[in-house]
């Protein structure tokens, strides 16, 4: 067959990043029903049609490989798998390239102690009054250590088209779910959350599974939303003054979990779900509307007093935050300084810190532009260390950690610079024979920064 040759089929690698001008070799009824024209799935590409018209980018599809290794501790290895619901065009964009995905032992890099693997485990799932099932520590986890990284299992496009229907959405998702490596296990976690009603509609288990459990993801350039469903973290329940923080990478689809403050044993380990920046009421709306529940975590529970200096905290930190930026684009780095002094106590007071690592940014090129190379340094440091947290620097990931080491060796080279002409001037300041110190020329960076895109 022509097109078996040209087009690449049966070749052990993704046939869905095929040659323009060849057809996904599943849609083409001439294509050979045989597994290795799949590749890299495990199964042929389950696609619904719909009764209205769809958008040229073609039908909408759930792809498995179900043979896809998923490390979870302490089982190892198991073969959990990924679906993803999208169109042929969206699951073979190169973000889905999963025979590349790096896995577990790529994250031995990771300059934070990786507990994910520790035996024996730092945590365990038990109940919590009013929310289920928890995850809480069996030992001490000091702030900044890596305490689960968990792969993605079932990720769906958010953005379906106006012409599906309910129908195809659930069978898609059952389908998705039906095909992985432990559906039962999968179709478990929908349970904790003894929830089944959204607007008052009944839903399909799946639908529950992924109202009670799925994470929004943007990926891609276009930053297109995606539903994410997680195996192993899906028990840990939220807490609006979280103790853990976690971050998605899309280079490995992988979740990383860290301790964003000393963890005790025993204590419940929780994780924020909205955003950290928004106030209770705000908060209240979030996760009732997205995610059907009602928070009863510690904050939430707290005497009114207690939430409303953390709200007032939170509005004053998001001012502050507008405040530096409006004076760093009016050139006022001095004014930006100091502004983000005030900026940075009230981080501090909230324990918000290790949620907003971008943010150390911000300081870190206003300290530059005023010259303070030291204090610049300082920030750019621990931006590197929120950076790193995010799991294997990869793809777009390793942009900004690229961007920070440079600007980094640069800060360094400057700092060797400075101490060598400071030393050079006191040299000759002590050969004026009146012993007058001159003052020095007041240095300009030699380096433009750039602004933050
Ligand atoms: C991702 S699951 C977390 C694990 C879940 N508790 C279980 O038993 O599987 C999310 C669900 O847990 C419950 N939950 C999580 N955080 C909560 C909180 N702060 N207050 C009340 N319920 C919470 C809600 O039912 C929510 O829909």
């Amino acid at each position: 067959h022509d097109n078996a040759h040209t087009c690449g089929w049966g070749l052990p690698r993704n046939p869905l990043a095929h040659t323009p001008g060849c057809p996904a070799p599943f849609l083409d009824p001439s294509a050979p029903a045989n597994p290795a024209a799949w590749a890299p799935w495990t199964h042929p590409p389950h696609c619904v049609t719909t009764p209205g018209p769809l958008s040229d980018s073609g039908p909408w599809c759930v792809f498995t490989n179900a043979a896809l290794p998923h490390t979870i501790y302490p089982l190892g290895p198991i073969p959990a798998g990924i679906s993803i619901i999208a169109t042929p065009d969206l699951a073979s964009s190169s973000l889905f390239d999963i025979g590349t995905r790096p896995l577990a032992g790529a994250f031995s890099a990771l300059p934070r102690e990786n507990l994910s693997h520790a035996s024996p485990p730092p945590y365990e799932v038990r109940p919590v009054p009013g929310k289920g099932l928890g995850v809480f520590a069996t030992r001490a986890i000091p702030s900044g250590k890596v305490i689960l990284i968990d792969y993605v299992v079932l990720l769906a496009a958010v953005e379906y088209p106006d012409g599906m229907g309910k129908k195809q959405v659930r069978e898609l998702m059952r389908v998705g779910v039906e095909r992985l490596g432990d559906p039962q296990r999968l179709r478990g976690l929908a349970r904790g959350a003894a929830r089944n009603k959204v607007r008052g509609e009944e839903l399909s288990p799946e639908e529950e599974l992924l109202v009670t459990n799925a994470f929004e993801l943007p990926m891609g350039e276009e930053e297109l939303r995606y539903m994410g469903l997680f195996a192993e973290l899906s028990r840990i329940n939220h807490a609006c003054d979280p103790n853990a923080h976690v971050h998605f990478s899309e280079t490995t689809m992988a979740m990383t979990i860290w301790s964003a403050k000393d963890i005790q044993p025993g204590e419940e380990i929780t994780i924020s779900y909205s955003s950290i920046d928004l106030t209770s009421k705000e908060r209240k709306e979030t996760l009732q509307d997205t995610w059907g529940f009602k928070c009863s975590c510690s904050l939430c529970t707290a005497p009114k007093a207690v939430l409303k200096a953390s709200d007032d905290r939170r509005l004053a930190f998001r001012a502050a935050r507008d405040e530096v930026l409006q004076l760093a684009q009016d050139q006022d780095f001095y004014g930006a300084v100091e502004a983000s002094k005030k900026l940075f106590e009230l981080v501090d007071k909230e324990g918000l810190g290790p949620h907003l690592g971008d943010l150390y940014e911000i300081p870190a090129r206003l300290h530059y532009q005023i010259g303070d190379l030291k204090n610049a340094r300082k920030y750019f440091k621990r931006s590197m260390f929120e950076y790193y947290g995010w799991g294997v620097p990869g793809a777009k990931d390793s942009v900004s950690l690229q961007n920070a080491k440079g600007i980094l060796a640069r800060l360094d080279e400057e700092i060797a610079e400075r101490e060598k002409q400071d030393k050079q001037n006191k040299k000759n300041n002590n050969k004026n024979d009146n012993g007058k110190t001159k003052k020095n020329k007041k240095r300009k960076p030699q380096v433009y920064l750039g602004k933050k895109t």
